[in-house]
Parts: structure tokens; C-alpha cells; sequence
């Protein structure tokens, strides 16, 4: 008997995952089918997979894989297009949805326009220093100096539930990304990898970033990146709190609130199609 799965590609600022509702098909080995799916040419063609389903603490729960198969804590991107997927596709009426995710319920404001949902904001919730292994010991990483390939960049590490190496330089042209981006992911500072960003301030409220994802490679973008990025920037000093994260597939509003610590991402939702594939 041939088991068909429906489901739904969509993306956020170019970040592209395939999305696929646990409520009406069972996945049992997501790792695997999130490598063979998200292949380009022998696949759907994606940076990863990410699950709908239910929850006993929240509206609905997220999961998702990189296209390594390796799980993942947090998706900003994805808990966008969630928000979306679920409005869109009449699975709840709610405009503000809860979410259960690997790090915490997250909480969604959907932008509703005749009965679709054009952008969303997640409420990410308070960023943290990201503690690196330095000779053994747990250190912060603001601002601090990190050399790989004769190079010596200043870099400052934040969690967004999940872990991200942000590097200010002055002009973003001048990185190698698909060079130096998987040597900093597994550098031994970062025993379980790092999510890498290249950040250039255009101004204080604006910032062009581009990214190399754990478990992904490069990608068009990445809400925690971009997250982490502005998070960064204005802890170092580079930019103010509310700031545009200017990615290769498109922008994303970061607002980490002054008064609550936490972090407001604003931005757009696609669906690009929908497609069944056999298991
Ligand atoms: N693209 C995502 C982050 C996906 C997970 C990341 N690669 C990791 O392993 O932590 C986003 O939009 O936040």
C-alpha cells in the first residue's frame, strides 16, 4: 500500500521548508525524510522539514529539521509560515496562536488581509548570552576575538533557543561564506555547531546579514539569525533596538523590547505550492 503525504512548501524571506500536518499524517523518522526531501534534484528541495502538530500546553507544537536530519530548537522563519499554514488553511480562526517548541512556547500575531495572513510577529522571547567552551571552561563570547583561517574576527555569541555566532565587519562582500561558514559552524568553541552570521551596519537602524545555518548551509535567511543579529548589534554598540535585517531572500523587522527583554520578529509568510509525495 503506497502512503501519500501531503504537503505544503513554504518560505519565509527565502528560507524555504516543507511542511507537513502530524495532525493528518503520521511522519516516524523525520531525520530521514528531512535529508532525502529537502535534495534539490532527487527531492522536493528545501532547508529542511518542519512538523505541525498538537500539543497539551499549547494551540499547536512545531518541530523541525535541518537539512542534515539534525534537529533543531527554535525556527524563526518556520513558526512564521506556521502561523500561516494554520490561518490559511482554516485550522484555526485564532489571529494570535500559541506554539510548542523545543525552546518554549513562542507566541504569533498574525497580520490577516481578506482571509489570508500576510505577516506574522513572533514573540521570540527573552535572547541569552550563548555560553562557548573556551580550553574547557564555559565562557561569553561579546565582542571577543575568534581566528579561523589566519583571520581574526571580533564576534559575540547570543541564544535565540538555539545558537548563533554573530560577526559585525565592515563590508559583507569581502566573506567567503561557503569557506569560512562551515568552519566556524563546527568550531571547537561550539561542541553542538553553531548557526554563523555576517552582519554589515548600513546604519543604526539597518543591517545586512547573511548567513550560514547549522545542519543547512547557506541559507536566503534566518529569523533567529536575524534575531541574533540585532540582538548583537545592540548590545556591542552598533545599532539601536528596533532594526531591519537585510537577508539575501528578503527583510525582517527586529524589535528586542526595552522594557520586556524580549525580542518582536515581523515579516512576511509564502506558500509556494503544495504536493503530495509518497513515503
Ligand atoms: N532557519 C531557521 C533556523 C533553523 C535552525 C538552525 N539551522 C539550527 O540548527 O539552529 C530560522 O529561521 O530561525
Amino acid at each position: 500500500m503506497t502512503n501519500l503525504i501531503k504537503f505544503t512548501k513554504m518560505h519565509g524571506a527565502g528560507n524555504d521548508y516543507i511542511y507537513v500536518n502530524t495532525l493528518k499524517y503520521s511522519i516516524d523518522h523525520p531525520e530521514e525524510l528531512a535529508i532525502k526531501w529537502s535534495k534539490y534534484h532527487t527531492g522536493i528541495g528545501s532547508d529542511g522539514l518542519v512538523l505541525i502538530g498538537k500539543s497539551p500546553i499549547a494551540d499547536f507544537s512545531m518541530r523541525i529539521f535541518n537539512a542534515d536530519g539534525s534537529e533543531a530548537m527554535m525556527c524563526g522563519n518556520a513558526s512564521r509560515c506556521i502561523g500561516k499554514y494554520l490561518y490559511d488553511n482554516k485550522i484555526t480562526e485564532k489571529e494570535d496562536i500559541t506554539l510548542d517548541t523545543l525552546s518554549g512556547i513562542k507566541h504569533l500575531h498574525l497580520a490577516v488581509s481578506g482571509d489570508k495572513v500576510s505577516k506574522v510577529t513572533v514573540d521570540m522571547g527573552s535572547p541569552k548570552l550563548e555560553e562557548v567552551l573556551v580550553n574547557g571552561n564555559s565562557e561569553n563570547l561579546v565582542s571577543a576575538e575568534i581566528t579561523v583561517n589566519n583571520q581574526t574576527y571580533k564576534a559575540t555569541a547570543i541564544s535565540m533557543g538555539n545558537p548563533h555566532l554573530v560577526i559585525y565587519i565592515d563590508d559583507i562582500e569581502k566573506i567567503d561564506l561557503p569557506v569560512i561558514g562551515p568552519i566556524l559552524e563546527r568550531h571547537p568553541f561550539f561542541p553542538n555547531r553553531v548557526n554563523v552570521e555576517f552582519a554589515q551596519k548600513i546604519d543604526n537602524k539597518t543591517v545586512r546579514m547573511r548567513v550560514w545555518e547549522r545542519g543547512s548551509g547557506i541559507t536566503m535567511a534566518c529569523g533567529t539569525g536575524a534575531c541574533a543579529t540585532a540582538v548583537a548589534g545592540s548590545i556591542i554598540g552598533q545599532t539601536e533596538r528596533d532594526v531591519e535585517i537585510i537577508m539575501d531572500g528578503g527583510s525582517l523587522n527586529i524589535k528586542w523590547d526595552e522594557q520586556t527583554d524580549r525580542v518582536f520578529m515581523t515579516g512576511e509568510a509564502v506558500t509556494v505550492f503544495e504536493g503530495e509525495i509518497t513515503l
